[in-house]
């Protein structure tokens, strides 16, 4: 499991840690890790540390001494490192002195002169640098192998700043590698979301914990690849994180496994109501995911049913619609459903009266009843898109996208339900508000095709009739979901069919022992 913590707990465990170390130890091991990073960087970038050229992006903060202080590493290694400090005045004095000590460089870039010496955080003061016009912070930049952004990390609010935006920008459009530290400056550390002006990094070097911010979209997009150093936190962070990411291990723990004893039955029954005049593509498409879901049969109530028999013969269908379909462990509602809200009502009753979980996609989302969901007794699934969302919770779309794990919490609240919000980070929010938000880590924008949506509800589904929780059922679906994209895809265009037809290796391939 990977997990990420809230910018509060880490500055608790980090309290914690730094009473138990001799002074600055903590910032070392950061400094050490990032510097080992950016050579390896460098290494791919220019062939070696040795002659290239480094340039630091310096905020106020530890952030900022970070980052002098892997320059100075990377100074003793030859490299020719200058650091644009930002905020000159509140600079970490130690981290200058360690990398003036080093041969390293400084300008700073304020609109005036700095006033007094360089010697915020860190105890030594240094006299300031020449003072560098904007020109020439950006021509410094252009010309770089790598530049470090050590502007602001946990201690951000808001985009960057004047002054910094536009360098950030440059960096982004040149050829050199960006390197962020702990975070790229101007995101939000605990929601993901970027209000401003953001870097773009290639790869980010992240001390003791990841931070939400590296998990959740937008704010992932712009952290790049993330690398995670040890600084010995562990033992000082609580159990619960804010967010869950699952591995191939844990989902190899939840995938269902039919037994000696098990029959069709016993291994679970998915009910789906999917699919119209319409759209029956969406029930065949539904079953498909179903089928591949782990339950031991698959039951089909709509109008659909030959074009689902036509392609799927062993399906259950019937066509009284879902109050005789027989009993089922699970109920999937809304594919292609269109407008027949009828449809959607009886399966909530009939789930209802039966006491067994219900996923709801797609247009049943619109068409359900809010009271009757949140009244619900059995365990109930959301699966909305950010459209979906976002006409649930009565914004914009952008507004979900802006703010996705604000967004999946909302939901979960108000309709007491599980709550998988899918897009470029699948995020899966609980009724419980005491259960981390699960990430879902193996997304890929190749998903993005018609029906893919419709193929995960009927995974998800089965995952539910063969015993899941909401939580576990919507995460693991999710998982095996994304990696049959992939798999399906492999860099061509794949269809929702053919991501259906990739869950069984994809499946093997998460419990092949290792
Ligand atoms: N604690 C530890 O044990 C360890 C911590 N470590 C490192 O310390 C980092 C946290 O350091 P930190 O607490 O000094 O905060 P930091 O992120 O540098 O920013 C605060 C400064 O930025 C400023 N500022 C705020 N928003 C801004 C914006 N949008 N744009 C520009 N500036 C902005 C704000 O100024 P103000 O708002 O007061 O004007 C304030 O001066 C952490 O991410 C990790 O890298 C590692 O060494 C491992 C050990
Ligand atoms: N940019 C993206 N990155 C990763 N996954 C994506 C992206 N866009 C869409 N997806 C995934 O593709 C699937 C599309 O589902 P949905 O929007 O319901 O489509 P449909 O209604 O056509 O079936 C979801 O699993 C979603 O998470
Ligand atoms: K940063």
């Amino acid at each position: 499991m990977r997990s990420a913590y809230s910018v509060e707990t880490v500055r608790a465990a980090e309290r914690e840690l730094m009473a138990r170390l001799p002074e600055g130890a903590l910032m070392q091991r950061a400094a050490a890790g990032l510097a080992a990073a950016c050579a390896q960087v460098l290494g791919r970038r220019a062939g070696r540390v040795y002659g290239s050229r480094v340039v630091l992006l310096v905020g106020s903060g530890d952030n900022g001494g970070d980052a002098l202080f892997a320059g100075a590493r990377l100074a003793r290694r030859g490299a020719g490192v200058t650091a644009v400090l930002l905020s000159p005045d509140r600079v970490h004095g130690g981290g200058l002195a360690a990398l003036r000590r080093a041969g390293g460089r400084d300008v700073s870039v304020a609109a005036g002169a700095p006033s007094g010496g360089a010697g915020g955080a860190g105890g030594e003061a240094a006299r300031p640098g020449p003072v560098a016009g904007p020109d020439e912070a950006a021509r410094l930049v252009r010309a770089a192998d790598l530049v470090v952004d050590g502007i602001v990390g946990i201690g951000g609010r808001g985009g960057l700043r004047e002054g910094a935006a536009p360098l950030a920008e440059l960096a982004a459009a040149s050829g050199a590698a960006v390197v962020a530290v702990d975070l790229p400056s101007g995101v939000e550390a605990d929601t993901g979301e970027v209000r401003g002006p953001a870097v773009r990094a290639d790869l980010t070097v992240t001390f003791g914990t990841h931070k939400p911010a590296l998990l959740v979209d937008p704010a992932r997009a712009h952290a790049g690849a993330v690398r995670l150093v040890d600084i010995g936190l562990d033992p000082w962070l609580p159990e619960r994180p804010e967010l869950e990411a699952l591995q191939h291990a844990d989902v190899a723990r939840l995938l269902p496994r039919p037994g000696a004893e098990s029959d069709k039955y016993r291994r679970g029954v998915v009910g789906i109501a999917a699919g119209s005049a319409r759209y029956p593509g969406a029930a065949v498409l539904a079953v498909a995911g179903a089928l591949r879901g782990g339950a031991g049969a698959v039951r089909y109530a709509g109008p659909a049913g030959r074009a689902v028999l036509a392609r799927y013969p062993e399906t259950l269908v019937s066509d009284g619609g879902p109050r005789r379909a027989g009993r089922v462990q699970a109920w999937v509602v809304g594919p292609g459903a269109g407008d027949d809200a009828e449809t959607v009502a009886e399966v909530l009753a009939v789930a209802d009266e039966a006491r067994v979980p219900v996923l709801i996609d797609a247009d049943g989302l619109r068409l359900a009843d809010r009271d009757a969901v949140r009244s619900r007794t059995a365990p109930t699934l959301l699966t909305p898109h950010a459209g979906e969302a976002a006409a649930l919770l009565g914004v914009d779309r952008a507004e979900v996208e802006a703010a996705r794990l604000t967004a999946a919490r909302e939901l979960a609240e108000r309709y007491r339900a599980t709550v998988l919000l899918k897009g470029t980070t699948t995020l899966v929010a609980s009724p419980r508000g005491d259960v981390p938000v699960r990430v879902n880590p193996t997304g890929t924008p190749w998903l993005a095709t018609a029906g893919s949506g419709d193929v995960l509800s009927g995974l998800a589904g089965s995952l539910l009739a063969a015993g899941l929780s909401a939580r576990d059922a919507a995460s693991v679906g999710a998982y095996v979901h994304g990696l049959a994209g992939r798999r399906a895809a492999a860099g061509a265009p794949a269809a929702a069919h053919d991501v259906a037809e990739a869950v069984p290796e994809v499946w093997r391939d998460v419990t092949a022992p290792s």
